[in-house]
């Protein structure tokens, strides 16, 4: 807890990190794993138990949140954290992803992104500035430039105007932020899968001294491989001092290779989404719950954990559940999934504390193959 923002390199081990990013509201362990909070709910969690199960920090959806309710009506209500009660960090996204994912796009140029209302129809103009401006409201700890995310594959050229573009909104971002010593603006490095454009694009935004730096432009298509190469090009171009955030990593096997090459901070809805269509992360692997296989299984998905959504439960009941489509199913699922995130993050920063992260990525690994037996 610290009136400024500050990242504390605690421990490396090859290029994995074990960090702390200190805020006012709170200190964030890294390598970190953030859940989701869509509209401003980690879905099918009480945000209690998001916080029991190991979470220092959660995202808000700033493309819901300003459709509805509205950036200015959750700041007249008291911001986020009043409203969601969670009273530790958040990180906003600036809602440009989703924009270009989410809505009818209607023109994105130089100023911005115009986009017509998935909820009513309506139309909204973004830019980077009413981007940081609709963060500010929602009284965003960690705010996010707004940028333009190129899915892969994707033509050398449109990679390079999109990253170009991005350079010239994070600087108008980092002027619309100012200085906020307790809040941090983080950039976002593009480049899509070539090399030469991420490290122009890292380089640039260190000039920019910003107190983060996200990895985007990835995980959108690319193979595991090319996610990775591209992290060994990116990371040694960002300062070492700063905290590093994979936008919309991953699965586990994602997440413990990237740690391996220099990330910190991570957040995907992987393990909340699949939870509620039936799928249980373990620490032997993945288990389709929709499966009929598991109709008449009474062992839990795993009698060790200290999660009663995963030691107390039934494999049966929990088919039954999902195959019923009742809300108690994605509840434990979810509850399940983002225990096992966790619990998979805390062991990541335990072996790189102890300097043995090689071995402990081989023995989880080696532990996924088994399945469920
Ligand atoms: O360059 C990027 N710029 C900005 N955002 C990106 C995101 C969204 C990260 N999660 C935001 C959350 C904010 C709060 C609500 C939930 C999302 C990405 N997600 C992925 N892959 C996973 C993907 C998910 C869907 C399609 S690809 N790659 C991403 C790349 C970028």
């Amino acid at each position: 807890m610290t009136e400024t923002f500050q990242f504390k390199l605690l421990a490396t081990d090859g290029k994995a990190r074990r960090g702390e990013v200190s805020m006012p509201r709170g200190t964030i362990r890294t390598p970190a794993f953030m859940p989701v909070g869509t509209v401003g709910t980690v879905k099918a969690m009480y945000l209690d138990q998001v916080r029991e199960l190991g979470a220092d920090i959660i995202l808000g959806n700033t493309y819901h949140l300003m459709l509805r309710p509205g950036a200015e009506r959750v700041a007249r209500l008291g911001g986020l954290h009043n409203f969601i009660r969670w009273d530790r960090p958040i990180l906003t996204d600036s809602g440009g992803f989703q924009v270009m994912s989410l809505s009818s796009l209607r023109k994105l140029n130089e100023q911005g992104v115009t986009f017509k209302s998935h909820v009513d129809g309506a139309l909204y103009h973004m830019s980077p500035e009413r981007s940081i401006e609709i963060q500010g409201l929602l009284d965003s700890d960690i705010q996010m430039q707004l940028d333009e995310c190129v899915a892969l594959p994707a033509e050398p050229n449109e990679i390079e105007r999109a990253m170009e573009m991005s350079l010239r909104w994070a600087e108008r971002c980092k002027a619309a932020f100012g200085d906020q010593p307790g809040k941090a603006m983080f950039g976002i490095v593009q480049g899509g899968d070539i090399p030469k454009l991420r490290e122009r694009s890292a380089l640039a935004l260190r000039d920019l001294d910003l107190k983060g730096y996200a990895v985007g432009g990835l995980a959108v298509g690319e193979p595991q491989e090319v996610m990775l190469d591209m992290l060994d090009v990116t990371c040694p171009a960002l300062p070492a001092e700063k905290p590093r955030y994979l936008m919309g990593v991953g699965t586990p096997d994602d997440i413990l290779k990237s740690v391996a090459h220099g990330i910190d901070m991570f957040d995907c809805v992987m393990p909340t989404r699949s939870g509620r269509h039936g799928l249980a992360f373990t620490r032997y692997g993945r288990i389709n719950l929709r499966n009929a296989r598991h109709a008449e299984d009474t062992r839990p998905l795993d009698e060790q954990s200290t999660c009663p959504a995963t030691r107390d439960y039934s494999r049966a009941y929990l088919h039954h559940l999902i195959r019923s489509n009742e809300s108690l199913g994605g509840m434990l699922l979810s509850w399940n999934n983002l225990a096992y995130y966790q619990e998979l993050m805390a062991g990541i920063r335990k072996a790189i504390e102890e300097g043995r992260y090689a071995d402990f990525m081989a023995e989880t690994q080696e532990n996924w193959k088994r399945g469920d037996l």
